[in-house]
């Protein structure tokens, strides 16, 4: 992956009349990355990306794509930027292949309308009607759709909303193969399993503003959970080695005579099992429970506190770890 960045967004902010929709918002995506914009409902995802796919004007901040400005260049930015809208409707009868050759006659420079089909799974459905399709192959199709004019830059959004887990990973692996195809992407979502797997870094956006940026194990290595390290051992002296090892917080144990639950920060195993071994003391069952990237959602989007009544923002003590 080289460094060239796709999208540069700086201090982004809307509003629509009196509710700021987005406050301030900032990121920068690299050619060839999937970056997830994660956040709860309402959070300013869909107006974020919006506004960067000149569907929308900005009231102020910087946005820039492939070197476009959204507000300004909006014909260059169609042919360069594909986006999939959060309901893609299409009219009931009309078919896959209707549907894809009409959008490519959109653009200057389109894809093969039938192969794209193919390439996305499709090409038994060509012929079927929109409303005979399954949800996962609309959502197949709208990706297509959104990939038609040959863009440098996808934006997905809600695009596996209402699909069954296995459509789902479906999903998730045209849009892996969509990214090999050379396109960079944009990916709205509220769900933790889709950012965690598919994306190679989460702008995490609550109430219009970013409130962490990373990769889903950064991300997740910020929640304000400890690292809890499980192990069972028969040998006495365990507890007086734990309680020499200086990344050690806590612990509890022997439970039964043998577990022992050691809290920690994120180096609590290395330096457990290295202080055990130099002890002499044998450790079974070894397990690490990390946090989670739904641990760091909750803390880093303040859900698991309440909102002020006034404001309606959730105390935002975690905000300096907010990447410029
Ligand atoms: N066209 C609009 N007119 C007025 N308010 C709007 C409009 N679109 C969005 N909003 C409001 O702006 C805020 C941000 O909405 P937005 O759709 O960008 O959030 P989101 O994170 O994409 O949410 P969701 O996951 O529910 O789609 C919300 O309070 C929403 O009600």
């Amino acid at each position: 992956m080289t460094a060239t960045p796709v999208i540069q967004v700086e201090h982004l902010r809307k509003s629509y009349g009196s509710t700021l929709a987005v406050e301030d918002v900032s990121l920068t995506v690299h050619r060839g990355e999937i970056v997830g914009i994660l956040g709860p409902n309402g959070a300013g995802k869909t107006t974020t990306v919006e506004c960067l796919a000149g569907l929308r004007d900005r009231d102020s901040g910087h946005v820039d794509v492939l070197g476009l400005d959204p507000a300004r260049d909006r014909a260059a930015l169609r042919e360069v930027l594909g986006m999939q809208l959060q309901e893609s409707e299409l009219p009931a009868r009309i078919t896959a292949r209707e549907a894809a050759e009409l959008y490519a006659s959109f653009y200057a420079d389109p894809a093969d309308p039938l192969e794209l089909l193919d390439d996305l799974g499709l090409a038994d459905r060509r012929d079927a009607q929109f409303r005979a399709l399954s949800g996962g192959q609309k959502q197949r199709l709208s990706i297509a759709l959104a990939l038609v004019g040959n863009p440098q830059v996808a934006v997905l959004d809600e695009l596996t909303t209402g699909l069954d887990p296995q459509a789902r990973r479906d999903t998730w692996d045209v849009v892996r193969k969509v990214r090999d195809r050379g396109v960079t992407i944009l990916l709205v979502t509220h769900l933790m399993e889709e950012a965690e797997r598919l994306c190679d870094r989460i702008v995490l956006i609550d109430a219009g503003r970013v409130v962490a940026t990373g990769t889903p194990a950064e991300l997740a290595a910020q929640s304000a959970g400890e690292h809890v390290l499980r192990f069972r051992s028969p040998e006495p002296g365990v507890a007086a080695v734990l309680a020499g090892v200086p990344g050690v917080h806590g612990f509890d144990g022997p439970d039964d005579g043998l577990a022992y639950e050691v809290r920690g920060g994120p180096e609590v195993v290395q330096d457990v099992m290295v202080a055990l071994s130099a002890a002499g003391v044998r450790a079974n069952d070894v397990r690490l429970e990390r946090g989670t990237l739904e641990d760091a959602f909750l803390t880093l989007t303040g859900q698991d506190k309440p909102r002020d009544a006034a404001t309606g923002r959730r105390s935002r003590s975690l905000l300096t770890r907010t990447e410029a």
